[in-house]
């Protein structure tokens, strides 16, 4: 038998809302021809996509990182600032894109501040340093009366941005990064450069990079060290993860969830091992700046020595399944399980890039199969994560050994004890759960479900957009107890209410 308990009074912490962030990066089409396009119909004055930004309103996206990813780490902020008309292309070396720069700092901001996203901002640590780092912030932030933020005045743009959140570089430790560099070269200066920076804006926050995979050869190695010189300017350390369904082995995949939690207990252990060493009271906490599904090794190949291209290619345009939606949807009941130390999330990337959104360029826009978890989670999870005890069977996977068959993640809300509980079941069986609530008053009001089908990814708008959330099956009470029902290898949302 499957139990769930819950009670109000075991609150893990608040839900930061800025884990329920998504990621656009000066990659394929992304920017052009993703959120902008300024001939499109939808187009508003400033050349975004309308259609775009109303599906990233409905995704209930709080917060976005900008501008990479790969792309930062050699990338010029002066060159995409100030008249378009005086802005020169450049050959960017990561995507091997010519990147015309008619999107930049001030486009982005503005973008975020019309549509009421919180941004995230990347500094590049891979061909550049402290001297960029701290103009960009001074760009971004300064009062007037100094060169960046006089420059930002004479843009157009008088009000400083007052960006609060910062990521020292971008997968330091991958040799693909343009600008590699080991643990020690990259600790120093992401140090250096956070500390200059607080001197130009002390109420920032920062992000050192962590390991871009828990499969880096380095990883572990990687925090400690890079923590041993920074762990008293940063808040946060990154984390990046992507899960993919690899040789039929569905289990594996459908445990995500479980690898994910596994990867953050291990970066949150050495994070904290580092600050018992420092006999610090302050915690680092994690900002898992870049998760999804992608198809990463499978699909990818032949596309890690790109041609020049230019005109917003195609790249990396993973179409997803009904799986794919299940397995996002187990992936954010890791991270709100994780609400005591996760701050920061962002599903990589927002459009056309593994992304829950795509658009065709002249043409429509439409949701993948992941953006309905994603929009459903983010809707409904408010207030306080709670503990939740799971009791299930387990099973056995090829990667991750022995996993539970059901996971879960609960919030309620101190105000108006309204409930979000999100269940996975990986199991190809209905799943009976009993809810168990001693001491306190539940009730389910309904909810609504993911299921994964066995057919491959959804192609094209029409097919995509077939598919969406369900009626979760219904929640019976009797007796004061609460048993749900959860469909075959699903995701399921319940609303309801907890009071003690
Ligand atoms: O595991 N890998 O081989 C691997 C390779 C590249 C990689 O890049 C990251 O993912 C890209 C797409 O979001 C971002 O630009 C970058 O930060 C992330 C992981």
């Amino acid at each position: 038998m499957t139990t769930i308990t819950l009670h109000p009074d075991f609150r893990v912490a608040p839900v930061d809302r800025r884990v329920f962030g998504s990621f656009v990066e000066h990659l394929g089409r992304c920017v052009y021809t993703g959120v902008y396009e300024p001939g499109h119909e939808t187009a508003d004055e400033h050349g975004f996509r309308r259609d775009v930004a109303d599906l990233t309103k409905e995704l209930g996206v709080t917060m976005l990182r900008y501008p990479g990813g790969n792309f930062v780490s050699n990338y010029t902020w002066e060159d995409a600032v100030g008249p378009v008309e005086d802005r020169k292309p450049f050959l960017d070396l990561a995507w091997r894109t010519v990147e015309p720069n008619l999107v930049g700092t001030d486009e982005f901001l503005q973008y975020c501040e019309r549509e009421g996203i919180e941004p995230m901002m990347a500094v590049n640590l891979g061909t550049r340093g402290i001297d960029a780092a701290i103009g960009l912030l001074e760009y971004c932030n300064g009062e007037a009366g100094t060169k960046w933020a006089d420059m930002r005045i004479a843009n157009g743009r008088v009000e400083p941005y007052g960006v609060k959140l910062w990521c020292l570089g971008n997968e330091m430790d991958g040799p693909w990064q343009i600008g590699h560099k080991d643990a020690h070269e990259y600790g120093k200066l992401a140090a250096a450069t956070g500390r200059a920076m607080r001197q130009v804006d002390p109420s920032i926050e920062l992000v050192a990079c962590g390991s871009s995979s828990m499969m880096m050869d380095t990883f572990g190695e990687w925090e400690r060290t890079v923590l041993s010189y920074c762990y008293d300017v940063v808040d946060h350390i990154s984390m990046h993860a992507y899960y993919e369904e690899m040789d039929g082995d569905r289990g594996s995949f459908l445990a995500s969830g479980t690898a994910m939690s596994t990867f953050i207990e291990r970066v949150v252990a050495s994070a904290d091992a580092i600050g018992a060493q420092k006999r610090s009271d302050k915690r680092i906490s994690i900002s898992f700046d870049e998760w999804n599904v992608w198809y990463l090794f499978s699909r990818f190949e032949g596309e890690t020595n790109l041609p020049v291209q230019r005109d917003a290619p195609r790249i990396i345009e993973d179409v997803y399944s009904a799986l794919d939606a299940v397995v996002v949807g187990d992936l954010i009941i890791s991270l709100l399980s994780h609400s005591d130390r996760v701050a920061v999330g962002c599903l990589a990337q927002l459009v056309n890039v593994i992304a829950p959104i795509m658009t065709e360029p002249d043409g429509p826009a439409w949701r993948q199969t992941t953006f309905h978890p994603f929009a459903t989670a983010a809707r409904l999870a408010q207030g306080d994560a709670l503990q939740v005890k799971v009791d299930a069977a387990t099973m056995a996977t090829a990667k991750h050994g022995d996993v539970p068959t059901v996971t879960a993640a609960a919030t309620v809300d101190p105000e108006t004890g309204a409930l979000a509980l999100f269940v996975t079941n990986r199991t190809s069986e209905e799943q009976v759960v009993t809810l168990r609530h001693p001491g306190a008053t539940a009730r389910i009001d309904g909810g609504s479900a993911v299921l994964a089908d066995h057919e491959g990814p959804r192609e094209g708008k029409d097919a995509a957009e077939s598919y969406g959330m369900v009626d979760a099956l219904p929640a019976t009470h009797e007796d004061g107890t609460i048993t749900l029902r959860l469909a075959p290898e699903s995701w399921t949302a319940f609303h309801g209410t907890l009071e003690s």
